[in-house]
């Protein structure tokens, strides 16, 4: 674990603010557009081609997960390649192994050698994902938020697929829950998990679950986080809920209670989760092992529990819950 600084990689633990986690900002916000003009921020130049992009992600992370779903989602398989990095994050910080021969980048070991290529002074933190561009041979974004956006909608020219999960009409409700989400939940668990401070650590907890509760409520009436249709909201959700029981729960001191004890939550889990091809986007054994191995400071035994045993395979309600009488 650790940061580059002035290019120079250094083993340190996240340095806290009074107890408290603060995430750094991604600082590669390009954007790839289908006719290479400058999407909503960084420069222009990054036209949609069929093999020109790569993706480098770990099977642990909730926000290189989001990717790896609009990937799927959208039909991407063939035109953006994957590397995959070890779960476990040691004193290098995000490694290959030799799970990841399929690299494009040749020569390099650390994920950090990835980005002093792009940037030889790069200073802040080496993070997944990245996307990266093989013909200009630098990093087009490190910011999942924008990754899955431009996945959604700048190749649908190339694939034919034009599934749209941010609908224009629905902009404004997905900003405002992704927001919410965003502080209380998907962050909101490392700000408990990270936090050296009982306050701040007790604190985002009550948020966490006074959130969860209140969506658990929200999905009586409500199929999806937006209404009667699956957006990237319900996917950014997702990729936090499916890791809650078998880490945050335990690793990250959030036992209140689990996703499975929640009647719609549980049910609303599984219903995203047995979408066709999302399972396969989903690994426990690299899960698992990323944060009780990788998280020294907090799991020093780096014993990796065996269980929960779940099944997300079983029936779920959401169907019937919201198919209309007679
Ligand atoms: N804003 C980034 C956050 C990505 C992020 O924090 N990834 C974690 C893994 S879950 C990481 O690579 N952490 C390494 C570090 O902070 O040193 C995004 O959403 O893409």
């Amino acid at each position: 674990m650790g940061l580059l600084i002035n290019g120079k990689w250094q083993d340190q633990w996240y340095t806290l603010q009074n107890g408290e986690f603060v995430r750094e900002n991604a600082q590669y916000r390009h954007w790839v557009t289908p006719d290479g003009q400058p999407g909503p921020s960084g420069e222009g130049g990054f036209t949609a081609e069929s093999g020109r992009y790569h993706l480098f992600v770990s099977l642990a992370c909730p926000w290189a997960h989001r990717t790896l779903i609009f990937r799927h989602l959208k039909d991407l398989q063939a035109h953006i390649g994957i590397t995959i990095v070890d779960p476990r994050m040691l004193e290098h910080g995000w490694a290959f192994s030799e799970i990841s021969r399929d690299n494009p980048v040749q020569d390099i070991r650390y994920l950090h050698q990835l980005y002093t290529r792009a940037k030889p002074d790069y200073t802040g933190r080496v993070t997944v994902p990245v996307l990266w561009d093989k013909q200009r041979d630098t990093i087009v974004s490190n910011e999942s938020a924008d990754i899955i956006r431009m996945f959604n909608s700048a190749f649908d020219s190339l694939t034919g697929n034009d599934l749209d999960f941010y609908p224009e009409a629905l902009r404004n409700e997905i900003g405002t829950i992704n927001e919410v989400v965003y502080r209380d939940f998907n962050n909101g668990v490392y700000k408990a998990g990270f936090a050296t401070d009982q306050l701040i650590y007790e604190k985002a907890y009550d948020r966490i679950f006074n959130r969860l509760d209140a969506i658990d409520d929200s999905l009586n009436t409500r199929r999806y986080l937006a209404g009667n249709r699956l957006t990237e909201a319900d996917w950014r959700f997702f990729t936090t809920l499916i890791r809650f029981d078998a880490v945050y729960y335990s690793h990250f001191k959030l036992n209140k209670q689990r996703i499975e004890d929640y009647p719609n939550l549980s049910n609303y889990l599984r219903a995203l989760y047995q979408i066709s091809g999302i399972a396969g986007t989903v690994n426990f054994e690299h899960i698992k092992t990323h944060y009780y191995y990788s998280h020294s400071t907090i799991n020093p035994t780096q014993i990796i529990p065996k269980g929960p045993d779940i099944d997300y395979t079983r029936p779920h309600n959401r169907v019937q819950a919201f198919s209309s009488p007679g």
